[in-house]
């Protein structure tokens, strides 16, 4: 079995390197025979080749069973006037492989409560799905810049959507929630966006028309904002637009307590899917050993289980998480007063003396 692993940049390559670790040992302990391919995207593949996404990335891609991402992008790369971003390259790899749904579940560990800077009793008994839409919205819609006459300069970014685009999301994670707790959110903001207003027409004529066993509800989000951080543990699926989705799991990170502790899945209607931590590359962390590997590790075990039809080895992976933190060990980002922090390769020590045991 083939796996694309893309480390990036920042942070990518020591927390890919430390999935990695955990990915060969789980294959040697089941049986499988795991293949690892390196490819470039993001910064160093502008560094190297002047792409961000380099043709033979993208092929290696394609012909493997699933892709392993660390992070993009570093102020390295910021200059606004540059002719391309590492970001791009993470833009047209999800475009081009069809990866329209990003899967974030937000679930924090009871082991890691502490870890909040929310209240306990706000944050137990939280278990959200997001279904973030992926390769649709602002995202992709048109934008561009003119100099006008005053000397100034007229930008935009434009959200876009198609009636089809909201309905395969929709579907899919009305699918879920019927398997979950048959709660289904939508997050939109219909009061003021045309395509927010077209996304809660589709979506109230499928929860109605096919899905009248859930319970459907719709979400401003600025409140949804609010809502996440006051009463979490009251939603089940949610689904939304791929900016809101963005903006509202890097919050709910701090359900967990760490951005370093949440994974996602990016998937489309077939071919490879896409796994890897909700966060970015971390310049401020990046080469000091110390980033948080477990976003990673986890999004490893969601590859397993959704591209590779590994359960049990997706599960082992979890349950050793969750046993190192009711251990008590913590990277710095997890660990509060009176814990030691241990570093990357440390706490992936911990994960592999979990598995083995
Ligand atoms: N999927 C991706 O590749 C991705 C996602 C988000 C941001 N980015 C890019 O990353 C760069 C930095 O962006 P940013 O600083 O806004 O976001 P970031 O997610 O890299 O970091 C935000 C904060 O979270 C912390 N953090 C992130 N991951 C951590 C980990 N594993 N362990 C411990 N702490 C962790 C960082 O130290 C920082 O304080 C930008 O170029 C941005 O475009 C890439
Ligand atoms: C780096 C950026 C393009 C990306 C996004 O906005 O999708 C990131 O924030 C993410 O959440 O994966
Ligand atoms: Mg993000």
């Amino acid at each position: 079995m083939q796996f694309v692993l893309l480390p990036g940049d920042g942070i990518g390559p020591e927390i890919v390197s430390q999935a990695r670790r955990v990915l060969e040992f789980i294959g040697q302990k089941f049986g499988h025979s795991f293949q690892f391919q390196e490819c470039l995207i993001g910064g160093i593949a502008i560094d190297q080749t002047g792409d961000p996404l380099p043709a033979e990335t993208i092929a290696a891609c394609r012909g493997s069973q699933a892709i392993l991402l660390g992070a993009v992008g570093g102020p390295k790369w910021d200059d606004p006037s540059a002719k391309t971003r590492p970001e791009a390259g993470l833009l047209r790899i999800r475009k081009e492989l069809g990866l329209f749904a990003n899967l974030r579940p937000i679930a924090p560990f009871k082991e890691l409560l502490d870890a909040s800077p929310l209240r306990r009793e706000i944050v137990e008994g939280t278990d959200i799905l997001f279904f973030r839409e992926l390769t649709g919205g602002i995202y992709f819609g048109p934008s561009g810049s003119e100099d006008l006459p005053d000397g100034g300069v007229r930008s935009f970014s434009t959200m876009v959507y198609e009636t089809s685009e909201i309905e395969r999301i929709f579907r899919l994670a009305a699918d879920a929630a019927r398997l979950r707790r048959k709660k289904l959110t939508m997050v939109d903001k219909a009061n003021v966006l045309e395509a927010s207003r077209l996304w809660r027409k589709v979506c109230a004529k499928i929860a109605q028309e096919e899905y009248s066993d859930l319970e459907y509800d719709v979400v401003l989000v600025d409140a949804m904002a609010m809502h996440l951080i006051s009463r979490p543990a009251t939603f089940d699926v949610v689904v939304t637009s791929n900016m809101f989705g963005d903006i509202l799991t890097d919050e709910a990170s701090m359900l967990p307590g760490s951005l370093g502790m949440l994974p996602s899945a990016s998937l489309g209607a077939d071919g490879p899917g896409l796994y890897e931590p909700i966060h970015g590359s971390a310049p401020d962390l990046a080469g000091k050993g110390v980033a948080n590997p477990l976003a990673t590790i986890l999004a490893s075990a969601m590859m397993l289980r959704h591209s590779c039809a590994m359960p049990a080895e997706a599960d082992a992976i979890e349950a050793a998480v969750q046993a190192v933190l009711g251990a008590g060990h913590r990277t710095a980002d997890i660990a509060r007063q009176g814990q030691t922090a241990i570093g990357t390769s440390e706490m992936t020590d911990r994960v592999l003396e979990q598995l083995k045991a």
